[in-house]
């Protein structure tokens, strides 16, 4: 009571100039309510409360100030009250996040994981802050909190769980047309989801696999091409990768194992990756600036155009996403099936050689897992058997084991995918998440976490699978947790492509390893790999060269 007659004495007592500023900083107060309230995104509201009100402020000053003066100091006083008042905010005891540990920098705003994300150490700087804090649940953001804890994934990411979160908004430009990845509206998601859902089932996909038949065998050759030479091994896969995945999706593409890449696409695509995953921070941005993906994405929906045009040569997948197979519903219209091109050439192709690569990198530091991987594909496909048929691969257990190993050390989604509480919030365990907190299970924390996965958590051993499955068989201290095991995401926004996926990791490694002895050049340091592979939309994989010797020629 003393301080409101405190302060109203004050007032009485101001002169001009003084309840001119006065009223210059309630109005940036008034600003940052409305801020917290609502999204402030479009040209015109912006230019509003940052150009236009502390311009007109400015009129309050000019009977004591010259009109530059008054500007600059209208500004000046506007501006440091709007920060200090949101700074303040965001980092006092009544922020609906306070209670969760984590940097001042990153709790002020949401720079600093942007910041973080410039250096592609993001995935690592977010399992670093969960130790430091010893904490499962830190804050990476104004308002975004990274999980560390397995339980926390079914109530996130199940049935029941929540919707995406905004990161995906700003590539999207917030348009209404957006690949299915970036839906963030579940009825939507799902309508969209069911072609794709039909463009992966076991029918398609065997449509699709004497297309990856040629292109693994197409590879390997290439490898083996150039036995005894050093090579680029992770450039050759990439090649591989997307001619399959445009073959698969297109029926036909531009042909990179057999011309390379001299207009520079594909190093293109992969900065223009980097770029955009800088986005994900500030999604806001994407209503102000178009990222290199953008372009990117015309010259893949021009493709998908005239594949459609075209119509299907093969059932390729665009023959589901177009509704080519069911002729009886409506189709889509063009621009809502072109969007997804994109997608099928990112995640299609870019995820699988990650894991492939990510594998055999592994495989090479582990001279007795590689050998033990060799003596299985040798056991199931003896000379006279041809691994590029796939009859076998359900019961190569330690082919598994690898590929799960390698998936569960580096997966696709390092810093996993956001998701958002919404408007009602979200009560996990005895705690709860307030309403538009943005969330993400971290699932490079999650898969090394000791209390998942031990020992050696950090350790490639492929081996754990295999003990898993019979306990007795390990002596010492042993956890493997499966539920923390979420490389293709988990629930309905979970990878559509799994099952494609692991088709086209397991046969590459096959017929490498049956047909060829590879192995690092001498001259090569293998830590140098770990230092340069990092983070952008995706997991961006270091390339390491290879030198590679011919084991047996080819069925
Ligand atoms: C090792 C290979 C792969 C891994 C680790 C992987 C991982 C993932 C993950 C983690 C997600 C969830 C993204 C999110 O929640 O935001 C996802 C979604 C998706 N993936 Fe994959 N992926 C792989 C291969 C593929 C392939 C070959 C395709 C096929 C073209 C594909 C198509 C998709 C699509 C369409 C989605 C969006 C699903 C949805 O939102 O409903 N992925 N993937």
């Amino acid at each position: 009571m003393r301080s409101f007659s405190n302060l109203l004495e004050i007032l009485v007592g101001m002169d001009s100039l003084g309840e001119a500023f006065f009223i210059i900083v309630i109005s940036a107060l008034f600003t940052h309510f409305i801020y917290n309230r609502v999204q402030l995104l479009s040209y015109p509201i912006l230019l509003f409360f940052f150009i236009l009100v502390p311009t007109a402020l400015s009129f309050l000053l000019t009977s004591n100030l010259s009109y530059s003066m008054s500007i600059f100091f209208s500004f000046s006083v506007y501006y440091t009250t709007l920060l200090g008042s949101i700074s303040a905010y965001r980092l006092s005891p009544v922020h609906p996040l306070a209670q969760y540990p984590g940097p001042i920098g990153l709790k002020l705003s949401a720079l600093g994981l942007f910041k973080i994300g410039l250096s592609g150490k993001r995935f690592e700087y977010i399992r670093s802050l969960h130790e430091r804090y010893d904490s499962d649940v830190v804050r990476i953001g104004p308002n975004e909190l990274s999980f560390r804890d397995a339980n926390t994934i079914r109530p996130i990411m199940g049935a029941n769980g929540l919707v995406k979160g905004p990161a995906l908004d700003g590539l999207s430009g917030y348009s209404d047309n957006r690949p299915l990845v970036a839906w963030r509206d579940h009825g939507m998601h799902a309508t969209q989801r069911k072609a794709w859902t039909r463009g992966m089932n076991s029918s398609a996909l065997s449509e699709y696999e004497p297309v990856l038949v040629r292109r693994v065998t197409q590879v390997i050759d290439k490898l083996l091409a150039r036995k005894g030479q050093t090579l680029n091994f992770v450039e050759l896969l990439t090649f591989f990768g997307y001619d399959f995945i445009n073959d698969m999706a297109f029926g036909e593409g531009p042909e990179y194992m057999k011309n390379g890449d001299p207009q520079g696409t594909l190093s293109r695509i992969l900065f223009a990756l980097k770029a955009a995953s800088l986005l994900e921070a500030l999604p806001w941005l994407g209503h102000f600036v178009k990222t290199k993906l953008e372009s990117e994405n015309r010259v893949a929906e021009a493709r998908a155009k005239a594949r459609i045009s075209r119509g299907a040569v093969t059932k390729d997948l665009f023959h589901y996403l177009a509704h080519e197979d069911d002729p009886d519903k409506p189709a889509p219209s063009m621009n809502a099936v072109a969007i997804e091109s994109i997608l099928v050439i990112v995640a299609g192709a870019n995820s699988p050689v990650s894991a492939i690569c990510s594998a055999l990198y592994l495989l090479m530091r582990d001279p007795a897992s590689y050998k033990k991987l060799q003596d299985e594909i040798d056991e199931y496909y003896p000379q006279e058997e041809d691994p590029l048929d796939t009859k076998h691969y359900p019961k190569m257990h330690f082919l598994d084991a690898v590929v799960n190993e390698a998936l569960r050390l580096y997966p696709a989604l390092l810093s996993g995918s956001q998701r958002s509480t919404g408007e009602k919030g979200l009560m996990i365990g005895s705690s709860y998440i307030p309403p538009h907190t943005a969330v993400r299970v971290h699932t490079y924390s999650v898969q090394r976490d000791p209390r998942n996965f031990f020992p050696s958590p950090d350790t490639f051993w492929p081996d754990r699978w295999l003990i898993a499955k019979d306990p007795s068989s390990y002596d010492g201290p042993f956890t493997h947790n499966t539920s923390a095991f979420i490389p293709f995401s988990f629930g309905p926004y979970n990878c559509v492509g799994k099952s494609l996926a692991l088709k086209e990791i397991k046969m590459v490694l096959c017929v490498l390893l049956h047909r060829a002895d590879i192995e690092f050049p001498e001259s090569y340091d293998p830590d140098e790999w770990l230092r340069l592979t990092g983070e952008s939309l995706g997991l961006d994989i270091a390339r390491y060269p290879v030198v590679v010797s011919e084991r047996r020629a080819s069925h």
